[in-house]
């Protein structure tokens, strides 16, 4: 069976309950490709809100969880809490908590450890700065992301999705080509075909995420190894919908 093509959007610490009735009535309205898997990630404190008003077609997702059940974590969130709301996703090792909140692998593998024990599904974010990709780095760095992930993961393949996102091409304008896209997902596909099995090298999703737009879209859709995308900015437009219907 082929991959089912998977968009999320990322908002990030953007939003008011104004602009989230807005996104939300824009996806409402669609018509979103039935064909394609829909999560939308949302800011902590709006999961509920925004659970309570999204339609059944999209899940919903928090953008970072802790890695334990509960206790003295000021301002942190646990899984169990991000499923008591009603979300089913969250989405980990973005690289603005790696670069910003200084989230190590071996922190984000412990996160994505805990988020799959407690039933959530998990977007797990890798990928190259334009430091690394300049000096020839870029497999070195999502292998060694990649696997540091493979413990946590474990048997849990299915509840993952992988979303390579170049850190140069985040929030800058500068989406990958097509090519240089398709070919880091290949390579990761093929990676994970003799790191793990080739049945979960078949199956797994492996979206692209960096300046993702409605004009962008359709030609990395087509790519083979690109199985979706995750979009920051252009999720709060209307033009998400057309992203979500990149291949349809
Ligand atoms: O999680 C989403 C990525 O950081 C991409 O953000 P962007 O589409 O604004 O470049």
């Amino acid at each position: 069976m082929g991959r089912k093509f998977v968009v999320g959007g990322n908002w990030k610490m953007n939003g008011d309950k104004n602009q989230i009735n807005e996104i939300i009535n824009n996806l409402k309205k669609g018509p979103l490709d039935p064909n394609a898997e829909v999560i939308i990630g949302v800011p902590a404190i709006y999961l509920a809100y925004v659970k309570s008003i999204a339609p059944d077609n999209i899940s919903v997702a928090a953008q970072n969880c802790w890695k334990v059940a509960k206790g003295a974590f000021t301002g942190e969130i646990s899984p169990a809490m991000i499923k008591d709301v009603g979300a089913t996703w969250v989405i980990l090792g973005h690289s603005e908590r790696r670069t910003i909140f200084g989230e190590k692998d071996d922190l984000v593998a412990e996160k994505v450890a805990h988020a799959l024990e407690c039933g959530l599904k998990v977007i797990a974010c890798i990928g190259e700065t334009l430091e690394e990709r300049e000096a020839g780095k870029t497999e070195e760095v999502v292998f060694r992301q990649t696997k540091a992930l493979l413990p946590a993961i474990g048997n849990n393949w299915d509840k993952v999705v992988l979303a390579y996102e170049p850190v140069w091409a985040i929030g800058t304008g500068k989406t990958a080509t097509p090519a240089q896209a398709q070919d880091v997902h290949a390579s990761l596909r093929d990676w994970i075909l003799k790191n793990v099995s080739s049945d979960i090298a078949q199956a797994v999703r492996i979206q692209y995420g960096g300046s993702v737009t409605g004009a962008t879209c359709k030609e990395l859709g087509a790519c083979p190894d690109i199985d979706g995308f995750l979009v920051g900015g252009a999720s709060l437009k209307p033009e998400f919908v057309d992203i979500v219907n990149a291949t349809a």
